[in-house]
C-alpha cells in the first residue's frame, strides 16, 4: 500500500520518489546521492518513470544555476559565457586524449621491427645500425676527434660549437625526459646501446633531437654538394623513423624531438662561441 508521504512531496530532505519492490513502495531522496546499495529495480525505476525524469531534470546543474540567476541558460537563450568557459577545458582534454590514443595506436602499428618475430623483424639489424648512427657517443667522440685533428681556426671553431651543441642537447633532453617521464611503448625491447637512467623514458626522442640538430648544423656549416645535402636530410628522417619502427618511441616523441632539435640549433647559433670569445674564456681560466 502506498505510504501517505507520497501524497505530500517536496518536504524536507528533497522530493521523495516512489520505487516499487514486490508491490511495496519505498522512498528515496532526489537531493542526496543515490546509495550504492540501492536495489537495481530502484535505479531502473528512477530512470524510466516520466515524473521522476522531470524531477531529475529540474535538479540538473544547468537548471540549478539558471534558477538562481538570470543567465542565458535560464532564460533559454543558449549557453552563457560561464558555460563556454567550463566547456573549453574539457574539450581540450578530450582532444588531447584522442590525440594520445591515436598516437599509441599508430605507434603500435608502426612498430614492425620491435623484435625479431615482428612482421619486419628481418630489417631490425639495419634499423639498429641507423640507431647507432644517431647515438650520442659516436657523435661526441667524432666531433672531439675532428676538433683535435683540425689545423684551421675555422674548423676548430665549427667543431667546438658542434660539441657544445651536442652537450646542450644531452642536458635539455635529460631535463625534459625527467620532467615528463613518459614510459617507452610496451612493445619496445630495452636492448639499446649505452643508455642513461633517464633513457627509460621516451619523451622526447633523443636520437631525433640530435638528428635534427646535427642535420641543420651540417647543412649550415659544411660546404656539401647537393646529393650529400639530400643524404643528410634522408639520414635525419631515417633516424626518426627507425625509432618508431624499432618500437623505441611513439610517433609524438619523434615529432616533438625533431622540433626540439630544430629549435636547439637556433640556440647554438645564438650562443655561438667565436675564437675571440673562446680566447677570452681560456684567458680567464688561466
Ligand atoms: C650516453 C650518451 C652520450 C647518450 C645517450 C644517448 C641515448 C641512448 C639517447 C636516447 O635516445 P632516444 O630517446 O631516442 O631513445
Amino acid at each position: 500500500m502506498p505510504s501517505p508521504k507520497a501524497k505530500n512531496p517536496g518536504r524536507s530532505g528533497g522530493s521523495p520518489v516512489l520505487g516499487s519492490s514486490n508491490g511495496r513502495y519505498e522512498f528515496m531522496s532526489l537531493t542526496k546521492p543515490l546509495n550504492r546499495s540501492s536495489p537495481p529495480h530502484l535505479l531502473q525505476r528512477q530512470g524510466s518513470d516520466p515524473t521522476t525524469a522531470r524531477l531529475r531534470a529540474s535538479e540538473s546543474p544547468t537548471r540549478r544555476r539558471g534558477s538562481s540567476s538570470s543567465t542565458g541558460s535560464a532564460s533559454g537563450q543558449g549557453p552563457s559565457d560561464e558555460d563556454g568557459i567550463r566547456l573549453n577545458p574539457s574539450f581540450i582534454r578530450v582532444a588531447l586524449s584522442s590525440l594520445l590514443a591515436i598516437d599509441l595506436w599508430l605507434s603500435k602499428q608502426l612498430g614492425v621491427c620491435a623484435c625479431e618475430d615482428s612482421s619486419w623483424g628481418s630489417v631490425r639489424p639495419l634499423m639498429k645500425l641507423i640507431e647507432i648512427s644517431g647515438h650520442g657517443i659516436p657523435w661526441l667522440a667524432g666531433t672531439a676527434y675532428c676538433l683535435y685533428k683540425s689545423d684551421s681556426a675555422a674548423g676548430q671553431e665549427v667543431m667546438l660549437n658542434l660539441f657544445m651543441g651536442l652537450m646542450l642537447d644531452l642536458i635539455l633532453v635529460t631535463i625534459v625526459k625527467a620532467v615528463v617521464r613518459r614510459r617507452r611503448p610496451a612493445h619496445n625491447r630495452m636492448d639499446m646501446f649505452a643508455t642513461f637512467s633517464v633513457d627509460r623514458y621516451s619523451f622526447p626522442s633523443g636520437h631525433s633531437t640530435r638528428a635534427a640538430l646535427c642535420g641543420r648544423f651540417l647543412l649550415a656549416h659544411l660546404v656539401l654538394a647537393a646529393p650529400l645535402r639530400v643524404l643528410v636530410m634522408l639520414w635525419a628522417g631515417l633516424v626518426g623513423l627507425s625509432r618508431v619502427l624499432l618500437g623505441r618511441h611513439n610517433v609524438t616523441d619523434v615529432l616533438f624531438g625533431f622540433w626540439m632539435g630544430y629549435c636547439q640549433y637556433n640556440l647554438v647559433e645564438m650562443l655561438w662561441l667565436s675564437p675571440q670569445t673562446l680566447q677570452g674564456l681560456l684567458g680567464q681560466l688561466a
